[in-house]
């Protein structure tokens, strides 16, 4: 059901999506761009703490194990923490692209409802590319890479430059991330370059 809305269909001018040579090689952990994110900074004790690894191709996964403090109905996921989880997830397609870009449209369907104590099985792909706008698409599986789909998001992610985070951000955390000490950790807060 990918595309379904005029938004979310990449135009026929689109292209192909390429892997980028420096991306990260399939398997490889991808890491956090800011360990105060809420879904996969370290820092973030009710975070969801997603550890991504790159794929083949232009190619993601990630696991989330759903804690009681993610709770919506009792027992179950939150239903915006599970579209956080896709979020995140296609949000480190960029260092597969190494572009900087940012979420412009995510659109999710919940198949089955995740318990607390389970882990989701995410993965996400770009699928077609067209001048700053990247077409992509993201599942999450039940316990296993190839248990059930629970979750699926078609995105439409927008290319920014490094202004959009600097210009935008709150001063206190944008000053903080550019005097951390770690250089690696200052440069990953703001620009896909690692
Ligand atoms: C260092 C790396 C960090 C990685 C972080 C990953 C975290 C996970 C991902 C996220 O959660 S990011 C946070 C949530 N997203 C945002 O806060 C974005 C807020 N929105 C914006 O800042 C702007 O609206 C946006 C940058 C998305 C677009 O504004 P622009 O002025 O740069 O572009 P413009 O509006 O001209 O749109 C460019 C193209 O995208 C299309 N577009 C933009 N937003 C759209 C939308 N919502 N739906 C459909 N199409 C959209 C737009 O129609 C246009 O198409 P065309 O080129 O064909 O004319």
């Amino acid at each position: 059901m990918s595309g379904r809305t005029p938004a979310l269909t990449p135009p026929d001018s689109a292209l192909a999506p390429v892997r980028h040579p420096d991306a990260p090689a399939p398997g490889e952990p991808i890491g956090s761009h800011y360990e105060h994110c809420f879904g996969c900074g370290g820092e973030q004790p009710h975070g969801l703490h997603l550890a991504a690894k790159a794929g083949e191709g232009v190619s993601v996964t990630a696991e989330f194990l759903v804690r009681p403090e993610h709770q919506g109905a009792p027992g179950l996921a939150h239903g915006g923490l599970l579209a956080t989880a896709l979020d995140d997830t296609l949000g480190a397609l960029n260092w597969l692209l190494r572009v900087i870009s940012v979420t412009g449209r995510l659109e999710t369907d919940y198949l089955r409802p995740v318990p607390v104590g389970s882990v989701l099985h995410l993965s996400a792909e770009v699928t077609a590319v067209d001048g700053r706008k990247i077409y992509a698409t993201a599942e999450g599986r039940l316990n296993a890479p190839d248990g059930p789909v629970a979750v699926r998001a078609d995105a439409l992610f927008v290319e920014v430059k490094v202004e959009h985070f600097t210009e935008n951000g709150r001063p206190e955390e944008i000053r903080a991330a550019m005097d951390d000490p770690d250089q690696i950790r200052r440069v990953r807060a703001f620009e896909v370059n690692p």
